[in-house]
C-alpha cells in the first residue's frame, strides 16, 4: 500500500486537494477532522484538555475559541496542548492505515497540515505539498470571518515556511493558478501510482 502525505501551509488548499483524491475514490485521513473528533463530545482529548486548561471544556466538549484564546501568543501553552493531542492524532492515523491495509487500499493519502513539524515524513512514501503565492494565501485566509493579522502571524510563524515545505516535497500542486489545473495534477498522480 502506497501512503501519501498531503500537506501545506494554512489556506494554501490542502482541503480542496484532500476531496480530489476522495472524488478519485482514495482514502483519506483528515488530521484536522481527527482533532475536531477528539475535542468533540466523548473524545479522548477532552479530559486531558479540561486539566490542563481550565474553563476551556463545556458541556462535554472543548470549547476552541476558549482554548485557542488560551494557547494563542503563549508557545509553551500550544506545545501542552500539542503533547495532548498529537499522540492521540497519531493513534486515530495508525488504525486508519490498519483499516485501509485490512481491506486491501492500494493507494492512501494522509492530509496533515502539521505533516514537516510532526516529523510525518517517514510513514509517507511520497510527500504532496499544495502552495500558492503568499499574497493569495494571506487574501484567501484574512476572509475568514474572525481572522485577524495577527492571528495569521502567529501561526504562519509556527508553521515550517512554504519555502522549505516546496523543497521537501516529492510533488508540488500549484492551488494559486486554476482548480482545473491542480486537480489535473493530482488525476496524473493517482493514475500513476495505481499503474
Ligand atoms: C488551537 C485550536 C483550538 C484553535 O482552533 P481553531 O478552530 O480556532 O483553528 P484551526 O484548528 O482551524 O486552526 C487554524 C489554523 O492554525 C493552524 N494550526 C492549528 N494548530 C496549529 C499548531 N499546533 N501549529 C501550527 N499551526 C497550527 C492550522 O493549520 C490552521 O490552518 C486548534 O487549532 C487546536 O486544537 N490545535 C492543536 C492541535 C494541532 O496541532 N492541530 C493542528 C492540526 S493536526
Ligand atoms: N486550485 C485552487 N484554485 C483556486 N482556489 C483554490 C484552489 N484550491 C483551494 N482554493 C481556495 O483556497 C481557499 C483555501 O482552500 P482550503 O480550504 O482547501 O485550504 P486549506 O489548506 O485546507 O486551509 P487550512 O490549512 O486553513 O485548513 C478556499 O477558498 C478554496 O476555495
Amino acid at each position: 500500500m502506497k501512503v501519501i502525505g498531503l500537506t501545506g501551509g494554512i489556506g494554501m488548499g490542502k482541503s480542496t486537494a484532500a476531496n480530489t483524491f476522495r472524488r478519485l475514490h482514495v482514502p483519506v485521513f483528515d488530521a484536522d477532522a481527527a482533532v475536531h473528533e477528539l475535542q468533540g463530545k466523548g473524545g479522548r482529548a477532552v479530559a486531558p484538555i479540561a486539566a490542563a486548561f481550565p474553563g476551556t471544556v463545556r458541556e462535554g466538549k472543548v470549547d476552541r475559541e476558549a482554548l485557542r484564546r488560551a494557547v494563542l501568543g503563549k508557545p509553551e501553552a500550544l506545545r501542552r496542548l500539542e503533547r495532548i493531542v498529537h499522540p492521540l492524532v497519531r493513534d486515530a492515523e495508525r488504525r486508519f492505515l490498519a483499516a485501509a491495509r485490512r481491506r486491501g487500499e492500494r493507494l492512501v493519502v494522509l492530509d496533515i497540515p502539521l505533516l514537516f513539524e510532526t516529523r510525518g515524513e517517514g510513514r509517507c512514501d511520497q510527500i504532496v505539498v499544495v502552495t500558492a503565492p503568499a499574497a493569495v494565501q494571506r487574501w484567501r485566509v484574512l476572509r475568514r470571518p474572525g481572522m485577524t493579522e495577527e492571528r495569521l502571524r502567529w501561526i504562519l510563524a509556527r508553521q515550517t515556511p512554504d519555502r522549505e515545505k516546496r523543497r521537501r516535497a516529492d510533488l508540488l500542486v500549484h492551488t494559486g493558478l486554476s482548480r482545473h489545473a491542480a486537480q489535473r495534477a493530482i488525476r496524473k498522480l493517482v493514475r500513476e501510482t495505481r499503474a
